[in-house]
């Protein structure tokens, strides 16, 4: 797909189903994220890799980190809804905030680049035809969580692609440049 096509029409697909992306899919998916802007280089972004059976496992800290924000025990009916939530697709990519300190980039210029590597992961899955949401929540900035995926004192969790084989087709929204452009003359 002509890189153009891609960054207009890209879209979000939220029913997924197996495959998930092939391992070559998945080089240029990362490949793209690897190419966000990125001031003074530091790199601010890590990836993870969820499939299979470690789905499930990221249900379980998922229902783990609701029971830690609640500081409640979960009924059984919602823990079991959250500890499915990851097997709503067959490949999951956690994009990751690696924050450096530095005097000329903070911390938020470094959580932009973080974003604009999922974004331009997302447009890779696209333009590979291959069906993409990016999930987040409050869980996610749970920070018991983030110990469990692995995450050090100085990361972040952005967001989870969810990936696989598109189970919908939605039409892309219009929306027209002008709009959202104006022309600022000073
Ligand atoms: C930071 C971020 C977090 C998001 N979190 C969720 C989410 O948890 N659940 C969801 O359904 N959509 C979420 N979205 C929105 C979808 O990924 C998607 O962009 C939206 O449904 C619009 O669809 P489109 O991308 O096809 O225009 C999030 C988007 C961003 C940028």
């Amino acid at each position: 797909m002509d890189a153009l096509d891609a960054l207009h029409s890209r879209i979000s697909v939220n029913l997924l189903e197996e495959p998930g992306p092939n391992t070559a899919q998945i080089d240029n998916i990362v490949r793209a994220g690897l190419r966000a802007c990125d001031h003074k280089n530091l790199r601010p972004w890590r990836y993870l890799l969820i499939e299979g059976e470690a789905r499930n496992k990221l249900g379980n800290l998922l229902s783990n980190a609701k029971e830690t924000l609640d500081n409640a025990p979960l009924d059984p009916i919602t823990r079991d809804k959250i500890e499915k939530k990851p097997l709503r697709a067959p490949t999951i990519i956690a994009v990751v905030a690696h924050i450096t300190e530095n005097p000329s980039v903070p911390k938020i210029e470094q959580l932009l680049s973080a974003g604009a590597s999922a974004q331009m992961m997302m447009t890779a899955a696209f333009a590979q035809g291959i069906g993409a949401i990016w999930r987040s929540g409050a869980l996610m900035f749970e920070r018991g969580l983030h110990r469990e995926l692995g995450l050090t004192e100085n990361q972040e969790l952005v967001g989870f692609l969810y990936l696989g084989t598109p189970k919908v087709s939605k039409p892309v929204p219009e929306l027209s440049p002008n709009d959202f452009l104006s022309r600022w003359n000073g």
